[in-house]
């Protein structure tokens, strides 16, 4: 992890209160968008760990991994693909392969789907996402790629809030460990 850039993303990472009625703070990571220094050198670190196992494509889950997601292929130079979820109201039409989750960190069963078109056989799949917990929607996504044929090389997060047998099962990398995030 890159000492400089793990500093930022603490520095600018805040739980937040959300108000009545509310039995637990959430996460803002709102500020490592808004930092200059730190939106130039997500998609480069998250990357770096991958890059000599040449990725052919980049895939990453609404709704942040569509901010993420692009930072990172970008870096490689290589296409992204986004993974939709119903609940955003944005499902695409066409062909598309799903697969539903374990319950996540929410306790929640998430419907994934990816646009049959844009992953085969061939590729060689980086995942990119901004946290990992429970590892439930990762899992779906290994799921859509195998059952489209295309190979999962691992998964780059930013902050890496899973078990590490999850981590190692994965293959999921991270710059940060949540642990190392301000309380
Ligand atoms: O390890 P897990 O238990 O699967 O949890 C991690 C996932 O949950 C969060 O996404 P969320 O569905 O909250 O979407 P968001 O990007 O819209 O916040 C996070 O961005 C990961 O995608
Ligand atoms: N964005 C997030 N994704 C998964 N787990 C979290 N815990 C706190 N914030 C989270």
């Amino acid at each position: 992890m890159p000492a400089e850039l793990t500093e930022r993303l603490a520095a600018l990472f805040q739980w937040i209160d959300p108000g009545p009625g509310t039995s637990h703070l959430v996460s803002d990571i709102s500020g490592w968008w808004r930092d200059p220094t730190v939106l130039a050198e997500l998609g480069p670190a998250l990357v770096a760990p991958y890059r000599a196992a040449r990725p052919t494509v980049v895939l990453a889950p609404a709704v942040t991994g569509l901010l993420l997601g692009p930072l990172a292929a970008t870096a490689l130079g290589v296409g992204f693909v986004a993974a939709h979820k119903p609940g955003d109201g944005r499902l695409p039409a066409g062909a598309l392969t799903w697969a539903q989750s374990p319950p996540d960190y929410r306790g929640r069963r998430v419907d994934l789907a990816v646009r049959d078109r844009h992953l085969g056989p061939g590729d060689r799949v980086l995942v990119v996402d901004d946290w990992v917990r429970t590892g439930a929607q990762l899992h779906a996504l290994y799921e859509i790629c195998a059952a489209l044929g295309a190979e999962v090389l691992g998964t780059a997060v930013v902050a890496v809030d899973c078990p590490p047998e999850v981590a190692a099962d994965l293959r999921i990398t991270g710059l940060i460990n949540a642990a190392d995030l301000p309380a």
